[in-house]
């Protein structure tokens, strides 16, 4: 099967996110898309985070009822810093049936180059980028030496367009702790989950 992985915060998941990986699946043909929360992303060590538990069961209640959308719980089980080169070897190990692809934004892949191992990464999982809809389509030939010319020429060649979406979980955050709404920016079953536990009530959560 053609799986993409879709790492991210998700703190809290929103219709950008799904959007994502639902264009994603259409263009690339994936079979399948889990949803990874990171127990702690690399470049957001610093950031008071909501509990992996409850970030993981918003992301199930957000892709509930779609048959091609899973979530994964293994960054949150294994806990600590969440490497990505680390799941995906983690995950061709025990599914070496599989071709992986890696799910992300196009302000990912401007950093990448900044991640641990980009070049294991792309061995096991070629990077799907969207570009979103009125910015220029991502260049990813800042990678070129770090990746070489091929897979850098791989990943331009597989952007994938989508809508512009202006959203961000920490736009989110801020307005729940405004008290602002945040209807119709995430999924109900994901607004009600925040209202019933609480979160981010306090600016820093
Ligand atoms: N509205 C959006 N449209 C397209 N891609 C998005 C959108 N929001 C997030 N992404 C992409 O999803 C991935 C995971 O994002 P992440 O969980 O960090 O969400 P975020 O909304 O950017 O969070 P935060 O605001 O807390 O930084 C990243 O690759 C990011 O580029
Ligand atoms: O492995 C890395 O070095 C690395 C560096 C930055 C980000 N990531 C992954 O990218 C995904 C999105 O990260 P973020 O910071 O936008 O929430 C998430 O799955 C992170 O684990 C991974």
């Amino acid at each position: 099967m053609r799986i993409g992985i879709y790492g991210g915060s998700f703190n809290p998941i929103h219709f950008g996110h799904l959007l994502l990986a639902e264009v994603c699946r259409e263009q690339a043909k994936l079979d399948e898309v889990w949803f990874m929360p990171a127990a702690m992303s690399p470049h957001k060590q610093n950031v008071a985070m909501t509990s992996g538990r409850e970030r993981l069961e918003m992301v199930e209640l957000a892709i509930s009822g779609h048959p091609q959308f899973r979530a994964s719980r293994l960054e949150i089980d294994r806990g600590g810093v969440s490497y990505t080169v680390e799941t995906l070897q983690a995950l061709r190990e025990t599914n070496s049936e599989h071709e992986f692809f890696l799910l992300m934004g196009a302000d990912s892949l401007r950093d990448f180059g900044t991640w641990r191992e980009p070049q294991t990464i792309c061995q096991v999982a070629l990077p799907l980028v969207v570009a979103r809809g009125g910015e220029p389509a991502p260049s990813a030939q800042h990678l070129v030496e770090i990746l070489g010319e091929k897979i850098t020429a791989a990943i331009e060649a597989s952007i994938v367009p989508m809508p512009l979406i202006e959203l961000s979980s920490r736009e989110l955050r801020e307005r729940i702790a405004r008290g602002e709404s945040i209807r119709y920016r995430v999924p109900r079953a994901v607004e009600q989950y925040i209202r019933e536990h609480q979160l981010y009530l306090s600016p820093r959560t």
